[in-house]
């Protein structure tokens, strides 16, 4: 192993009733995988972007490659050769790949043949395969990850951070995702990342340590362990094991989309082609694709978010195809939104304001004259009960949603839409984020609801997830749905190869 090139001592950093790290430790060896594993709010992304000057410690030190170092900003950061790559890609869509790797970074290689050959050189020197020419729209996921790569490579980091790098990837991205990290440690840099799919870390990582409650509890080779000892390393306790279920479908139809098509406002492919799908009570359907081929619109439709150009959808046999989002949640389907943040949260709101979100018309929360006014009082007991329910950790739910890791941010989200009962749920990424201890609680959520006749349409890119939960799952493919698959017997290649289009399925376009 290499010498030490990161590390972290005596760590903490205080939020208001929160102490996010404390005490943390954490070397790190150059020329390896470092991956940084804990429950949600455990204090990962804290100490990630402390490490990225982002944040600065209350105590503790930080040593960069042998030399004590004052991250107070990411431009110290990157002076030390530290990168990191988001969850949330930071790409100008519109830009080629080369603009997008100069842009703010002119002066190392200016902007013209002389940055053109830099960006190729890295792209070659680390197998990332990027024509620095080619428009980042026309990149899939996998692709415009390697982009942000480039970047901070391009801005000479030699330490590079990664948060959940593969939330967003189908199986073959992964693969190649992984082998562009072995390449990067062959060639000596160092890689540290956040992740919650334990299995993964354990194929890629030579390092992992454990995070609970803010303080590093283990640090241990992944030869010597167990994704199940992980887990418990994480939680500090043994975990329930999985139980296998009977089917709960009914014949009972409650939400049906019905040869439903969109058209795109801006012109071109459809957004949706003749969709056709059936939940019935009991029932979870799930819907796979790789991000971008219609599945944010199929729940748009659904919601009353977009009226479809043709079919219609139907809740029980009452046609709601032009009915409002609010009228639709008031029929009973709860909606966990893909993008917490633009759809589900209020961030500057306290909790107990979120919980009454898209709910305020309930008659419990209604009050004053002419019921005008929130009942805080009933918006405060709901909210208690969601957090302990939902085990949303919290100092108290009168902080705000923004305040909260992210994966407590998703918990209290669930639960507010949970608690209500609903018929149907629209459930977009419902674990997106959580950890595999809060994961099982939820899936325990949905498939208690499920016995008692809920029905769930699920989208997902973790397919874990949607194998173990669903009943039956379809595929989407640019807009379509191109095959029907039984979750009991498909294997994730088989998924993975339908949602890309590398394979002809039952009834491919
Ligand atoms: N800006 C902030 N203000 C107040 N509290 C914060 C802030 N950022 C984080 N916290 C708190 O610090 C704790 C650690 O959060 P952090 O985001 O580091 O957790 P995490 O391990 O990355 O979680 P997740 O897996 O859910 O993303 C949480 O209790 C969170 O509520």
């Amino acid at each position: 192993m290499g010498e030490p090139v990161v590390e972290l001592h005596g760590i903490t950093k205080r939020f208001p009733g929160v102490v996010a790290n404390k005490d943390i430790e954490l070397t790190v060896h150059r020329g390896t995988v470092h991956a940084i594993v804990g429950e949600n709010g455990a204090g990962k992304s804290t100490l990630m972007k402390i490490l990225y000057g982002v944040q600065q410690p209350d105590e503790g030190t930080i040593s960069v490659e042998g030399r004590a170092r004052q991250l107070k900003s990411p431009a110290d950061a990157i002076d030390a050769g530290i990168g990191m790559v988001f969850q949330h890609f930071q790409l100008a869509d519109n830009f080629t790949v080369l603009e997008n790797v100069v842009l703010g970074a002119e002066k190392l290689h200016g902007i013209g043949e002389g940055a053109r050959r830099k960006v190729k050189e890295i792209s070659d020197a680390y197998g990332l395969d990027l024509d620095p020419d080619v428009l980042v729209e026309h990149l899939g996921v996998g692709a415009q990850q390697r982009v942000e790569i480039l970047k901070v490579l391009y801005r000479g980091a030699r330490i590079i951070i990664l948060d959940e790098p593969t939330a967003v990837l189908v199986p073959q991205e992964v693969d190649e995702l992984f082998d562009n990290l072995r390449e990067l440690k062959a060639e000596g840099l160092t890689v540290i990342f956040i992740s919650h799919k334990l299995d993964e870390v354990l194929s890629v990582a030579d390092a992992i340590t454990v995070i609970r409650r803010g303080t590093t509890v283990a640090e241990v080779a992944p030869r010597d362990v167990t994704a199940r000892d992980l887990a418990e390393l994480m939680v500090g306790s043994e975990l329930p094991s999985p139980s296998t279920e009977e089917s709960t479908v009914t014949d009972v139809p409650l939400l049906s989309v019905e040869s439903t098509s969109l058209d795109n406002p801006l012109g071109g492919r459809p957004l949706l082609t003749d969709v056709n799908l059936t939940i019935h009570s009991g029932e979870i359907v799930g819907i796979a694709g790789v991000e971008g081929n219609g599945q944010d619109e199929l729940v748009e439709v659904v919601m009353g978010m977009r009226e479809p150009t043709s079919g219609r959808i139907l809740l029980g046999d009452v046609d709601t195809s032009s009915w409002h989002t609010r009228e639709i949640r008031e029929a009973g389907i709860g909606y966990i939104p893909a993008d917490r943040h633009r759809h589900g949260l209020l961030l500057e709101a306290p909790l107990w304001e979120n919980v009454v979100l898209g709910h305020q018309t309930e008659p419990v929360y209604v009050t004053g004259p002419g019921g005008t006014l929130i009942n805080g009082a009933a918006a405060r007991q709901e909210a208690e009960a969601v957090v302990e329910q939902y085990d949303v950790r919290t100092p108290s739910i009168n902080v705000t949603a923004g305040s909260l890791s992210g994966g407590n941010q998703q918990k209290l989200i669930i639960g507010r839409e949970m608690r209500r009962e609903p018929k149907v749920l629209v459930a977009a990424h419902p674990t997106r984020g959580v950890d595999v201890g809060a994961q099982a609680a939820i899936w325990d959520h949905i498939k208690q609801a499920r016995r008692a006749g809920l029905g769930v349409l699920l989208i997902s890119a973790d397919l874990e997830e949607l194998v173990g939960l669903s009943d039956s799952i379809h595929v989407i493919l640019r807009g379509r749905l191109t095959g029907q698959f039984d979750p009991d017997r498909v294997t994730k290649e088989e998924l993975g190869a339908a949602m890309t289009g590398a394979t002809a399925t039952e009834g491919a376009a």
